[in-house]
């Protein structure tokens, strides 16, 4: 029989979360470990920050320059976050769909409801909660990457944030990294599975009752 598992269909699994919540680090790990996963790299008007890595982390441009790649239609979605604008360019997605790879997107909740609307067999909207606002505190201050008042603006943001966990399809705390870790890889896993988005086991079943035995 063939290992070939192809075609499928592409599962966008969207990620969001408070600033400091800790969804970077779980869907960098998720990246690492899933070579079939692609990140959609946004486009951002903010700032680069220490560590960070301009085309890995996020593609920075100007005003002008967003603007000019909204007038184009190049976003799947975009947004204002905490003062700042971040879209998620269409070309890169398709690309990883029309090649049967899945997607990975760390957007905010504005951006999880744009692409459930436009893609609503394929998003799947993952929420994750912290333990508790002042732990929230201590991870952005420990991170320490940006300025007080950038933290306290993200802290003031959470709460509006945390109002919206109702309309994504799993939500859960991350507590302890690890156990949140394997909760998402699950997550991934078992959307990976099903049925719809596995085209290929019409054929593969054909093969197999054509077997003979
Ligand atoms: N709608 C939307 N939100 C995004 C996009 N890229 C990042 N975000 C969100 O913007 C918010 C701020 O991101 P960032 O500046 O990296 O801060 P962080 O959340 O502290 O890592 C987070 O909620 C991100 O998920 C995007 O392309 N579209
Ligand atoms: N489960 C956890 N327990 C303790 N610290 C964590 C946990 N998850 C993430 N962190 C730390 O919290 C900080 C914020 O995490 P990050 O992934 O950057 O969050 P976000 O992308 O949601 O802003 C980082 O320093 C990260 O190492």
């Amino acid at each position: 029989m063939s290992n070939d598992r192809t075609p499928r269909r592409g599962v966008l699994l969207i990620v969001a979360s408070p600033s400091g919540a800790g969804k970077t680090s779980l869907c960098r790990r998720l990246m690492a470990d899933h070579g079939g996963l692609e990140l959609s790299i946004s486009m951002t008007t903010r700032a680069i920050r220490p560590g960070e890595v301009a085309d890995r982390d996020y593609h920075f441009v100007s005003d002008d320059e967003f603007q000019a790649l909204i007038d184009a239609d190049a976003f799947l979605e975009w947004a204002h976050v905490h003062g700042a604008r971040y879209g998620s360019p269409r070309a890169p997605i398709d690309k990883a769909l029309s090649e049967g790879r899945d997607v990975l997107f760390d957007i905010d909740w504005q951006g999880a409801r744009d692409v459930a609307t436009k893609c609503p067999d394929d998003a799947v909207r993952v929420f994750i909660l912290p333990p508790s606002l002042e732990e929230l505190r201590r991870r952005l201050v420990t991170r320490s990457q940006d300025a007080d008042a950038v933290i306290e603006r993200r802290i003031a943001n959470a709460k509006g944030e945390i109002q919206h966990c109702g309309e994504f399809d799993y939500v859960f705390v991350n507590d302890d990294f690890d156990r949140s870790y394997a909760e998402l890889a699950h997550i991934y896993h078992a959307e990976r599975s099903r049925r719809f988005r596995n085209t290929w086991v019409d054929a593969y079943r054909e093969t197999l009752l054509a077997e003979a035995v």
